[in-house]
């Protein structure tokens, strides 16, 4: 069952306030992350889809993706999280009324109403109030064009109840889905159970987060669905039983940028254990993007090491893929040598905040020049001086203001419990990974 500490809404928990520790040296560690985010919510519902029992080992257990269980089980579903290491899924008809809390869970709030449909009975959805203002109104017009009928608040939003009839047609649907990936995602993922399966061509403009569409592609083929993604912006999925497995779930790279980070700013060396050789995880490119700012990776059979240099540099990238990867290189940019371009990432005012108008402010109030774009950031880094950090109920912002404040005494941060979002034991790791004394080689 969901712990109540992991799925507790931001009104329901108090406010943890945090200064973030200073190193006194370079950070010399090995971090050992949760599992995948995204992998874990992929994996759970394709397993309550399936036609047999699945497994997870190694899953996450954090707010996103115990929200992710207890929605699925409301609709019926048998889902045993007990046990931190294997997590039991047993599917069962879909059923309503239930209700579902999104939090502030994307893959939350895309991937069940496509599942809700599935349901016999009516499944309602509501979550935390910015839940309310993230992008849903595609999906749902999608939905709707498939066949589903779909009560939602004015303009496409949360709350919602999908009147599920225990079955969907399926078919063709046009989508835009240049606010979010999740949108796709979560069409495809009940897909193969649609009567007709389903193709999705998106029309507009670029669609972000390729590697999580390919994340979502694989996953479905690895429990024998039928997926064609040869034609840009165009996925099919052919209606066909989808069979349980036991998953191996990654730990999750994108959680590990502010540890990698560390590295960096202290001229350590942070050692992430498990890094997979190949992956469909966005954070892989933490690789490449760290190096280009001065780190130098290395894999092997201990995990990914990352190795701080002394100097941090600007970076000028187009994160379009992997926009979840900003805030922390953000934090990094404003503690660069020269000035950085974060580019492509006008979706993500559509986040967990508007990160963009978040980064802009966070960051000039510690001293950094920022200007804000529609879709960019431009960062010139000035000399910092500590200060408030708020952080918006964003585990990634808590992650920029712990890496600034690695370098800059008194980053105190508004929240550091909203880091629960993926990450409960984040305040911990990351006072274990500071506090290490450095080792000599
Ligand atoms: O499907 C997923 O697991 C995710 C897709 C991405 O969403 P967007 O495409 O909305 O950025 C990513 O940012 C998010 O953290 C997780
Ligand atoms: C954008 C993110 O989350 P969500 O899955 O809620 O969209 C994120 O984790 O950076």
């Amino acid at each position: 069952m969901a712990d109540s500490n992991s799925t507790a809404t931001r009104s329901s928990r108090q406010a943890q306030p945090w200064t973030a520790p200073t190193a006194a040296g370079p950070v010399t560690a090995t971090v050992r992350l949760p599992g995948s985010k995204s992998m874990t919510a992929r994996a759970l519902v394709l397993a309550a889809v399936s036609a047999g029992s699945s497994t997870l080992r190694a899953p996450l257990r954090a707010r996103d993706t115990m929200l992710m269980a207890a929605g699925l089980q409301a609709m019926g579903a048998t889902v045993s999280t007990g046990d931190d290491d294997l997590w039991v899924i047993r599917p069962q008809p879909l059923r309503g009324p239930a209700s579902v809390d999104v939090g502030l869970a994307g893959t939350v709030m895309r991937f069940l109403p496509p599942v809700a449909a599935l349901a016999d009975g009516p499944v309602t959805f509501d979550g935390d109030p910015r839940a309310r203002l993230r992008p849903m109104a595609p999906l749902i017009d999608a939905l709707g064009r498939l066949g589903v009928d779909i009560d939602a608040a004015p303009g496409g939003r949360l709350p919602m109840t999908v009147r599920g009839a225990g079955r969907v047609t399926g078919g063709e649907v046009t989508i835009d889905a240049s606010s979010s990936s999740q949108l796709v995602s979560g069409l495809l993922l009940a897909a193969a159970t649609f009567d007709r399966g389903v193709v999705v061509r998106h029309v507009g403009p670029p669609v972000p987060s390729a590697p999580h569409l390919e994340m979502t592609v694989q996953m479905l083929r690895a429990v024998g669905a039928g997926v064609d993604n040869s034609t840009p912006d165009v996925w099919a999925v052919q209606p066909g039983r989808l069979a349980g497995r036991a998953w191996d779930i990654e730990p999750d790279l994108s959680g590990a940028a502010p540890f990698l980070a560390a590295a960096l700013v202290t001229g350590g060396a942070v050692t992430v254990p498990g890094w997979p050789r190949t992956t469909t995880q966005a954070g892989d490119r933490l690789r490449e993007l760290l190096s280009e700012m001065g780190g130098e990776p290395t894999l092997s059979t201990e995990g990914l090491t990352m190795r701080g240099t002394g100097a941090v540099h600007g970076l000028d990238a187009d994160l379009s893929d992997v926009s979840e990867l900003t805030p922390v290189l953000a934090g990094l940019a404003a503690l660069a040598d020269s000035p950085s371009r974060l580019r492509g990432i006008g979706h993500i005012r559509g986040h967990e905040t508007d990160r963009i108008a978040a980064l802009a402010r966070e960051l000039t109030r510690l001293g950094a020049d920022v200007v804000e774009h529609p879709d960019a950031l431009e960062i010139r880094p000035r000399p910092l001086t500590g200060g408030a950090f708020e952080t918006y109920d964003d585990h990634r912002m808590a992650h920029a203001g712990a890496v600034i404040g690695l370098a800059v005494p008194g980053v105190a941060l508004s929240d550091v419990g909203c880091t629960s979002k993926t990450m409960p034991q984040f305040p911990a790791l990351w006072s274990a990974m500071v506090s290490q004394p450095e080792v000599e080689h």
